[in-house]
């Protein structure tokens, strides 16, 4: 297939040497092929359909502070030194609103004064500067160390990254954007009883000449995966969206897409089969390892994003709930909880005296348990707590949850040791 390897160069050298032209085979791997233009992106460096020429970037990777730019008249751009901390959000769409949810649920502002413009600032993160940019090109961006840090969905680091070593994820589940990318292909004609994806890739029609033809925004993860699952005579083509219209209007097979509720499959008379789903994605912070084990004050912003997240997202959909409870002693009312109910909170129940005056004389007759529960299991666990002497129950959602060191910070020095 004609979708060329990351057009990169390694290697010292300089200037315009760099800016080679480079002729992409026309078939280099599989009969796979990428459908005439204008299916292909050339100008973003990437991919190139059959035997089109095309410059060469240099990686930034080698060269941190030198890019060229490849879709204009190819002259050399220097990139700004900078003493700022450059963090990526989606310019637009869903990803966008989700995202800035996120950022105000976790206490960080991101402060932009009309929509349309492109750079904010976060007041609690004095050295961050925000810049607002469409998915792909935070990751283009982050690979070239032109943005530290970015929130993007995990099909599109997947897809723009390119397996690209210098990108890390910091949280892989910030719990939005849920959706998986996916094959469809039509639920009558000559699809009516394929129904998984070796069914699919073993259909006789497939020819040279008439190869399975798919419709899709995510060319480098469909050519890999098809490829890996077998499939000899694949033609990919690109559009931008609405690709669920393609097999009824005759321009495409099969569709490789997007799928959440499976909503807009099923309405276009399209199914899913099986082993057809490629990955789950959901939104994910990431950013440039180089600038993390470079920049110290990079790592400790990034540390400080990855608390607050997890600090919320551990919270979500937890509840706290007090009770009072007559006993002996805090010691025999902890006993009763972690006994008699399912529900010993966090680390254990917190147990403490309720002070009340009678004739003069300071007494303990009750103790207050906080516990931490789930919303799904908030009734049944107020109903154990009732049954075993608990009373006056308050229940309130928890904000934040912040843990001794999350996980995630230490896979984090991990990765970078690597
Ligand atoms: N149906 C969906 N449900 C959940 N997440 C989705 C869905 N579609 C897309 N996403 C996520 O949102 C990201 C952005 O999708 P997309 O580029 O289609 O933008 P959008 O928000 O749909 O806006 P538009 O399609 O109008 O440009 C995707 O990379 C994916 O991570
Ligand atoms: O399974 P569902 O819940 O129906 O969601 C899936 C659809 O959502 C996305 O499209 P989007 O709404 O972004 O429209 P687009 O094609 O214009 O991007 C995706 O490309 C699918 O078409
Ligand atoms: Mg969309």
């Amino acid at each position: 297939m004609a979708v060329a390897p990351p057009m990169t160069m390694q290697g010292g050298a300089t200037g315009l040497q760099q800016q080679q032209q480079a002729v992409l085979p026309r078939s280099s791997y599989l009969g796979l092929q990428l459908a005439s233009q204008p299916c292909v992106k050339v100008g973003c460096g990437r991919r190139s359909s059959a035997g089109l020429r095309c410059q060469v970037s240099p990686s930034s990777t080698t060269l941190p502070h030198f890019n060229v730019d490849i879709s204009g008249a190819g002259k050399p751009i220097r990139s700004v030194e900078r003493s700022t901390i450059r963090l990526a959000l989606p310019s637009k769409g869903r990803m966008a609103e989700d995202t800035l949810g996120l950022m105000k649920d976790c206490q960080l502002s991101v402060r932009k004064l009309n929509p349309r413009q492109y750079i904010a600032d976060i007041s609690e993160l004095k050295n961050v500067e925000v810049w607002f940019q469409r998915a792909s090109d935070v990751v283009r961006k982050l690979k070239t160390g032109d943005v530290d840090m970015g929130i993007v969905g995990y099909d599109m680091l997947r897809e723009y990254g390119e397996d690209d070593e210098d990108l890390i994820i910091i949280h892989d589940a910030l719990g939005f954007g849920q959706c998986h990318l996916a094959i469809g292909i039509p639920t009558y004609g000559i699809f009516e009883n394929i129904n998984s994806l070796s069914e699919l890739a073993a259909m006789p029609l497939w020819t040279e000449d008439r190869p399975l033809r798919v419709v899709t925004g995510y060319t480098y993860l469909g050519t890999k995966f098809l490829e890996e699952h077998g499939f000899k005579h694949v033609q990919l083509s690109t559009a931008d969206g609405a690709l669920e219209a393609a097999p009824a209007m005759g321009t495409a097979d099969a569709i490789l897409d997007l799928v959440s509720s499976g909503t807009t499959l099923r309405e276009n008379n399209l199914k899913e089969i099986s082993g057809g789903a490629v990955l789950s994605s959901q939104g994910v912070f990431v950013a440039n390892k180089k600038a993390l084990l470079e920049r110290k004050e990079m790592l400790d912003v990034a540390h400080e994003m990855l608390e607050r997240f997890e600090a919320h997202l551990t919270a979500q959909g937890q509840f706290t709930v007090v009770a009072n409870m007559r006993g002996d002693s805090a010691e025999e009312v902890a006993d009763r909880i972690l006994n008699d109910t399912s529900y010993p909170g966090l680390q254990g129940p917190t147990v403490s005296p309720v002070y009340t005056n009678k004739d003069g004389k300071t007494e303990v007759d009750y103790y207050a348990i906080i516990i931490c529960v789930p919303k799904p299991q908030l009734y049944q666990a107020v109903r154990q707590l009732r049954k075993a002497g608990g009373s006056g129950v308050l229940v309130s959602p928890l904000t934040y949850i912040f843990d001794e060191e999350t996980p995630r910070y230490r896979q984090l020095l991990a990765a970078l040791e690597a």
